[in-house]
């Protein structure tokens, strides 16, 4: 039997890409879609490109209080929108939301799938990590919990894709003639994104994560996301390597490889790819993670925890080889 699934903020680029996944999952039935300006479009209009069988469905607008009857809804609504609308939605309809207005919020469940799968069963209210975090914790997660790294000492510096930022509205700032051939640092000191690292790495490692430092880069690039995080620990490549290879040894999605990882080799993927340099004469370790923000970044990881969320193998509709080139 298909399980029914919903999608509010289809026309965006999280929403699109879960569009993309749920169109080709042997279990999941899209029979809802919804926005807010693209409301009353046929999603053929939309997507020229959809499959047959969804180019009947309009996209409606988004009111909780009207929705068909569901299974699971995929939200993917600019951060700072969800909360009160998806408080009304029905009990008996479970959630996972893809932005940024649920993590670590009592009711829901934080889903760092790689990690901590086992807490994601049962939950009804998932929220997806955001796209920086699900790519840093995976990378540190193997470090910190065998205590090679010191949780309070972490300096991450990321690169990711202009699909980042969302299509936008009218004001976007991320046109074509900005973000060509051009390099940006932004969000320094206070990225949304820090409580979320702060809280995830102190539970990880029982310490405090007090001087974590991120600065996230805009590159011109569609898709990707990489970060590079510096971190201190007596420790050695081959050690973090294998504690990396040990916890990932049974987990379907996360890649430990001994080259330092590229944004191409996850594309249009739920891979995530993790890798160490140490010198553990200067007590260095360099970390690095790279996974597809709009894939494990967003709408590949929702997929992943609505599996878990419906008693699904954990890699349905996700098996598909990353783009290359
Ligand atoms: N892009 C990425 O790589 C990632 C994004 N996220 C998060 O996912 C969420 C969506 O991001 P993204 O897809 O990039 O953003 P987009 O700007 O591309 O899309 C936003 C979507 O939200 C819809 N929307 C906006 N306001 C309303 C409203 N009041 N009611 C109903 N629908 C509304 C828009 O619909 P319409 O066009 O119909 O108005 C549009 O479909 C954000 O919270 C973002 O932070 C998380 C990880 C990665
Ligand atoms: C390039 C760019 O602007 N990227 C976004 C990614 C954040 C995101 O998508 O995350 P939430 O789900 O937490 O809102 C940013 O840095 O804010």
């Amino acid at each position: 039997m298909s399980i029914r699934v919903g999608i509010v903020g289809i026309s965006g680029f999280g929403g699109g890409e879960a569009l993309r996944l749920i169109a080709n999952h042997p279990s999941f039935e899209l029979v809802y879609a919804a926005g807010e300006g693209s409301a009353g479009t046929p999603l053929i209009n939309r997507y020229p490109g959809v499959p047959h069988k969804l180019a009947g469905l309009v996209i409606e607008k988004w009111d909780p209080e009207s929705l068909p009857d569901l299974d699971v809804l995929f939200a993917s609504l600019p951060t700072g929108t969800s909360a009160e609308a998806l408080a009304r939605v029905p009990d008996s309809v479970k959630i996972i939301d893809i932005g940024g207005d649920h993590r670590h919020v009592d009711g829901w469940t934080y889903g760092l799938a790689d990690v901590w799968p086992e807490q994601i069963k049962g939950a009804t209210r998932v929220a997806n990590p955001g796209c920086f975090p699900v790519a840093t914790l995976n990378t540190l997660a193997p470090l910190l919990t065998a205590k090679l790294i010191e949780p309070g000492n972490i300096v991450i510096d990321a690169k990711t894709g202009i699909s980042g930022a969302g299509r936008g509205g009218g004001n976007s700032k991320f046109g074509y003639a900005e973000t060509n051939e051009n390099l940006q640092p932004y969000g320094l000191l206070r990225h949304v994104h820090m409580p979320e690292m702060e809280k995830t790495i102190e539970k990880m490692s029982g310490g405090s994560a007090a001087g974590l430092v991120f600065t996230p880069h805009l590159v011109p690039m569609t898709r990707g996301l990489l970060v590079t995080i510096y971190c201190r620990g007596r420790t050695t490549t081959e050690q973090c390597l294998d504690a990396a290879r040990s916890c990932y040894a049974d987990r379907p999605f996360v890649r430990v490889t001994d080259q330092p990882p590229q944004t191409k080799w996850v594309s249009g993927s739920n891979l995530s790819l993790v890798s160490y340099a140490a010198d553990p004469e200067r007590e260095l370790v360099i970390a690095m993670g790279v996974v597809d923000n709009l894939g494990k970044g967003a709408a590949g990881h929702a997929v992943q925890n609505a599996n878990l969320i419906c008693g699904l193998s954990e890699t349905t509709g996700l098996e598909g080889a990353p783009v290359w080139p």
